[in-house]
């Protein structure tokens, strides 16, 4: 029985391609962003995100990170316009964090690491559902939101007080009326290019939407995302920090800009 995966010395990221090969692929995620690189493209257009707080339903310790789930049996919280076309429904949303400020986040701008990234995950309603949808090469699409050390920003602040309740892996508890809306930045500029999961099973189904502008957390906030345990109750206590995958072989991608 092969270890399941972690981020841990014996099962983290430089492992995984041991049971998944697609690790090695060619559209793999994350990647560093070298801005200067990236081709502004006049075609893409703006983003366009609709959310209905009402939608948010619960928040998971799922033992690799933590999420909120939101309802998506019709579309009510969605994202459209920008790179994508149709109708993509949101289903979550959880973060990537280190164990000190400087790293954690799993993109990088001109190879420069922060502290945590954000990702808003939605799924393309051609399909019947979201697992099936992941399984598709324009299955899914992930707004990613850069975190950078300032000062304590107040929009995450119920987010980081609900964790005292989901402190183990498999807590779960009501997250209710939450918009998400609330944790972007002023600016929806982003890059955009195809990617995968940044964790098993790694499947190169995402359209990769990160934002250039970052929001702030301060290092106490920073201190709440670290309180959070990998581990299930009744096992050795494993602090949950450094839940990133490092950045990936572009392997002949373009990066595309939607702001000059
Ligand atoms: C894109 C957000 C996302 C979705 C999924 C994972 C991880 C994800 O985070 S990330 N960082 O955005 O890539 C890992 C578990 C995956 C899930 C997509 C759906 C599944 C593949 C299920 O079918 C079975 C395992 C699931
Ligand atoms: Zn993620």
């Amino acid at each position: 029985m092969s270890h399941a995966w972690g981020y841990g010395p014996n099962n983290g990221p430089e492992t995984w391609a041991k049971g998944f090969s697609v690790a090695n692929g060619p559209r793999q995620s994350p990647i560093n962003i070298i801005p200067n690189q990236a081709q502004y493209d006049r075609s893409l257009k703006p983003l366009k995100l609709k959310y209905d707080p009402s939608d948010s339903s619960g928040i998971l310790n799922n033992g690799h990170s933590f999420q909120v789930d939101y309802v998506d049996d019709e579309n009510t919280s969605t994202l459209t316009a920008g790179p994508i076309s149709g109708i993509y429904r949101l289903k979550q949303f959880h973060f990537h964090w280190g164990a000190s400020d400087d790293r954690g986040c799993e993109h990088t701008v001109n190879g420069v690491m922060f502290p945590c990234e954000l990702h808003l995950v939605h799924w393309n309603t051609k399909y019947p559902s979201f697992g099936e949808a992941a399984s598709q090469p324009d299955g899914l699409a992930v707004v990613g939101v850069i975190l950078k050390i300032g000062s304590a920003n107040p929009r995450l602040q119920k987010v980081l007080d609900a964790l005292n309740a989901i402190k183990s892996k498999g807590k779960q508890n009501n997250f209710e009326n939450f918009d998400p809306k609330t944790l972007l930045p002023v600016s929806l500029d982003y890059w955009t290019y195809d990617g995968s999961l940044t964790t098993p099973p790694l499947l190169e189904s995402v359209t990769w939407i990160v934002l250039k502008e970052p929001i702030c957390v301060s290092p106490a906030q920073m201190a709440q995302f670290r309180s959070l345990l990998f581990n299930a109750d009744g096992e050795a206590p494993c602090c949950m920090v450094d839940n990133y995958r490092p950045p990936q072989p572009l392997k002949g991608r373009v990066v595309r800009s939607s702001f000059k």
